[in-house]
């Protein structure tokens, strides 16, 4: 038959120089990748022979095997599973196809020691054989297929694909290991590494044994979740996390139960420590794999979970949804939205578990997953007051996170709201004008930093019957709360006169015209002269600004309400030399507090030729 030559994909080839150059300290872990993929191709032929029993004939007892050949120094993995043809030995084995995959490998920097814990929390699967192995050879066929195929590659940059007669099906690897790997041709150690890392898996792994010597199994071969608690270690159940979440770190929370009653499903559920680089996708996709009686379905079973709970990882297996129904329809079923709900409700209470434990434990999981739960406060209206009590948010009081309920304990007398700002980070957040006077009076602003907070603070009016408000909006009337009040009436005790800030008013809005909505005093000013705010029901202001960076909102920035400070010095200048009459000769001092205003937003000055002209000469007249 003839060979055919071909390339890896740029990024396979960088992947695999890492790996052949370095990597873990731990090499046994290719054992593991490679009854991991075998497993996988178990299920997924089981699943596919569902609907076409002739796939599984001949030979229904799907395993895993293991061949050692001392002489020829080779290490086999041989499973009967689903098995590749041509296109799928040239995509699966010679190009990176997971969506965000390549992302990944374009980030590697080239310094190893960095580059081996980020593939640490990534996994290169298949392409760890390399790390033990000089020359791996694949062999497989394809359930249904006549053909087989062989595959090889020792890794540096080209494999060949060759047709070939009398090949079972399923796949078959072979390892030509490395000179100094020869442990991996030792039973004891390929006992003691399956024990470790895979005897979770619920296809036995089997030894063959050599020149007449038993067959044994080295692994339990019984679906981890199906098996008792109290006989499963803590890492078992991380070995098994790793299998099927294809993570390496250790699992945050590990929640492992059986429901009964209405529906019968058991659930081994994981929330991870680590983000998974693909949290974020449009798609949202949830990752749990669904079975029926053991038999797998789906890994990415659509309906199974609510998108804001997609960083759990985990198996859920139910007697009762039925076996022959295609994934497409299983979303439909009623017993899934059952279980969705059986699910959620399970994962949102032993979060408020959590929650009410240690708070920095709390903090971490928060500050990885946070984000992802608040789309629940949008989206699902049923649980909302369920998630509402797992957020945490910084605040202007402390460095630490608050719960709602722990700002409606120290609500000040007066305070009927509960005040948050949104913006880009903590720190230009504490320190903008809109908050000044809510610090100057001890009242708790809540500092919003996620984009998803613009988008649940519009579908969450009140928490508990207090309203949430914004800061950055409306009105602000602090007069009614009780705060350092000392503070207060030293303020307004130095107010400009009212008379002379309606002048004042009128001829900033004169000089601004259609530049702004709205020109008003405002008691949420302390230091700063002025400030920007959208009006309620207006979009945010950062609101404004993310849609602009994403392209969706408009163009320019619309017009906002200047709200001035009537107690700082600069303005009362200005309001006395308004009320004497020379309102016409404010123009500059007008455009100079809207540009600063816009400025403190994050937007560019509205003209920027004229603001450098106009502080020019007021500079000029300070300093020249
Ligand atoms: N034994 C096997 N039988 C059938 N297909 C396989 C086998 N091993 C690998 N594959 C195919 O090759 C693909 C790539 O495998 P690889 O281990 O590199 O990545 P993965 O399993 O998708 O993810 P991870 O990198 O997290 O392990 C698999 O998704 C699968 O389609």
């Amino acid at each position: 038959m003839t060979e055919e030559k071909l390339s890896f994909q740029a990024e396979v080839a960088k992947l695999l120089d890492i790996v052949v150059h370095s990597l873990y300290s731990q090499k046994e872990i290719f054992l593991r990748e490679l009854i991991s993929n075998a497993s996988d191709a178990c299920d997924k032929l089981r699943y596919a022979a569902l609907t076409e029993p002739a796939l599984l004939a001949g030979d229904a007892d799907l395993r895993i095997e293991l061949v050692i050949d001392k002489d020829a120094r080779t290490l086999t993995v041989r499973d009967n599973g689903v098995g590749m043809n041509r296109e799928d030995l040239i995509n699966n084995l010679g190009t990176i196809a997971r969506s965000g995959t390549s992302e990944f490998v374009k980030a590697l920097s080239g310094d190893q020691r960095k580059d081996v814990s980020l593939i640490g929390q990534f996994g290169v699967g298949f392409y760890s054989a390399y790390m033990v192995a000089g020359t791996v050879e694949v062999r497989s066929r394809k359930a249904g297929d006549e053909h087989g195929w062989r595959w090889v590659s020792d890794g540096k940059g080209e494999f060949t694909v060759t047709e070939v007669a009398d090949v079972a099906r399923g796949t078959s690897i072979t390892l030509h290991l490395k000179d100094d790997e020869g442990e991996f041709l030792e039973p004891f150690r390929l006992r003691q590494v399956v024990k470790t890392y895979s005897d979770h898996i619920a296809l036995p792994v089997v030894l063959k044994g050599a020149e007449g010597a038993e067959d044994e199994t080295l692994n339990s071969a019984s679906a981890l979740w199906t098996r008792s608690k109290s006989d499963i270690t803590d890492e078992q159940y991380t070995e098994f996390y790793h299998h099927i979440a294809h993570a390496f770190d250790a699992p945050w929370l590990t929640l492992h139960y059986r429901a009964e009653g209405a529906i019968e499903y058991t659930g081994l559920l994981f929330v991870p420590t680590e983000k998974p680089f693909d949290l974020f996708t449009p798609e949202r996709k949830n990752q749990l794999k669904l079975y029926v009686n053991r038999v797998f379905i789906s890994g990415d079973c659509e309906g199974l979970l609510p998108p804001y709970l997609r960083f759990v990882r985990g198996v859920v297996d139910s007697p009762d949804l039925p076996l022959n129904v295609s994934r497409e329809m299983l979303q439909h079923n009623p017993m899934l939205a059952k279980i969705r709900s059986g699910l959620t409700k399970r994962i949102l209470s032993e979060l408020a578990k959590k929650a009410e434990g240690a708070a920095d434990e709390y903090a971490t999981f928060w500050a990885t997953f946070g984000a992802v739960l608040k789309e629940g406060l949008h989206e699902d209206y049923e649980r909302r007051d369920d998630i509402t009590k797992l957020c945490r948010f910084a605040s202007t009081q402390g460095d630490g996170l608050v719960s709602l309920a722990e700002y409606k304990a120290r609500m000040k007398d007066g305070q009927d709201a509960i005040y948050f700002i949104t913006g880009e980070s903590v720190d230009a957040l504490k320190n903008s004008p809109q908050v000044e006077g809510y610090l100057a009076k001890g009242v708790e602003v809540l500092l919003l930093t996620d984009d998803i907070d613009e988008f649940w603070v519009a579908s969450v009016p009140s928490y508990d019957g207090t309203p949430l408000k914004s800061v950055g909006q409306g009105v602000a009337d602090l007069s009614k709360i009780k705060g350092e009040e000392k503070a207060e009436d030293e303020a307004k005790k130095d107010e400009a006169p009212a008379s002379a800030l309606d002048s004042l008013i009128a001829a900033l809005k004169a000089a601004l015209g259609e530049a702004v909505k709205d020109v008003r005093t405002t008691d949420r000013l302390t230091s700063s002269p002025c400030c920007l705010v959208a009006n309620d029901g207006e979009m945010s202001l950062h609101l404004e600004r993310l849609l602009k960076a994403h392209k969706r909102g408009p163009d320019s920035f619309p017009a906002r309400v200047l709200e001035i400070n009537p107690s700082h010095p600069l303005i009362k200048g200005l309001a006395t030399r308004a009320e004497a009459g020379e309102g016409s000769s404010l123009d500059d001092a007008a455009h100079l507090l809207l540009d600063q205003a816009r400025i403190i937003e994050g937007e560019g000055p509205l003209d920027p030729v004229a603001f450098a002209r106009r502080m020019a000469k007021v500079m000029e007249r300070g300093f020249a």
